[in-house]
């Protein structure tokens, strides 16, 4: 995915300015800030939550920039939402059945790649459970098994640990590690969970106040002057950074 030149305003305020990347086919990459700093805009403008104000974003040459959630689902961008979001009522199997269906009108395949999924995730012994009934890191679970189903070429996970214990955040990102060995999906992450953001990403970006601050591999961003800058600088803020946010080392533990 090439993204390049991206920018948002909300009312008076620029979320997001004249910010690009790119997530060669097949990799992991991160995409860090404190919080605030516009990352879930970004991934609203490449999932079509809403168009960007300025530049382009192309998944394998094609433009999809201002299409519409639907349309770049279909061209194979699958995402998680930061507030998980299932259809509480629906059971664990039907919340993964529907977005299998995505890609498939077949109802038997799509229940048979949605019950492969949580299979995969752990999830198999609760498939019968209401969502709503899930504990946090079943539901995180559950949200990944939902934008796999629709049968992604890129992943966007927004916050997927938040909320794990360190032994699970390990087997999430065992996972997931696993599935990008296994199938070469490409991944984009949004995580405040370092420990999470070094054992899977090959490259980050660092966004700050809106702006593309630093990227590279996670051993340089941690010692960019920038970054450190920005996430130690907050430590001596009047305002404490919320759970897990900036004001950490970026190479810090688990937040
Ligand atoms: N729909 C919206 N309407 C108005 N302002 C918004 C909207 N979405 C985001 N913002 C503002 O844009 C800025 C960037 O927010 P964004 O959610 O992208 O940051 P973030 O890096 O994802 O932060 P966090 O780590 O807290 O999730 C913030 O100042 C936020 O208040």
């Amino acid at each position: 995915m090439a993204v390049r030149s991206i920018g948002k305003r909300f009312r008076g305020l620029r979320a997001v300015s004249d910010v690009t990347f790119d997530v060669p086919a097949g990799a992991i990459h991160a995409l860090i800030g404190p919080n605030g700093a516009g990352k879930t805009t970004c991934f609203n403008m490449i999932a079509g939550v809403f168009a960007p104000d300025s530049g382009t974003i192309a998944l394998d040459d094609r433009p999809i920039a201002g299409l519409r959630p639907d349309q770049i689902c279909a061209s194979g961008i699958g995402r998680t939402f930061q507030i998980v979001k299932p259809f509480m009522g629906l059971t664990v199997e039907d919340n993964v059945t529907i977005g299998a269906l995505a890609r498939t009108r077949h109802v038997p395949e799509a229940r048979e790649a949605a019950r492969r999924l949580l299979r995969d995730l752990g999830l198999d012994d609760r498939r019968a459970k209401l969502a709503a009934n899930l504990t946090l890191p079943d539901r995180k679970r559950l949200e990944v098994a939902r934008a796999l189903a629709t049968g992604p070429r890129l992943l966007l996970l927004d916050e997927v640990m938040a909320g794990l214990r360190p032994t699970e955040t390990d087997q999430m990102v065992a996972f997931l590690k696993d599935l990008n060995a296994r199938t070469g999906i490409t991944i984009l992450l949004i995580e405040h969970v370092m420990r999470a953001v070094m054992a899977l990403s090959q490259h980050i970006v660092v966004l700050h106040h809106g702006e593309k601050i630093a990227e590279g591999t996670p051993h340089d961003v941690t010692r960019d002057p920038a970054v450190l800058e920005v996430y130690l600088g907050q430590e001596d803020a009047s305002s404490p950074p919320r759970s897990g946010g900036g004001g950490r080392r970026p190479e810090g533990e688990a937040t």
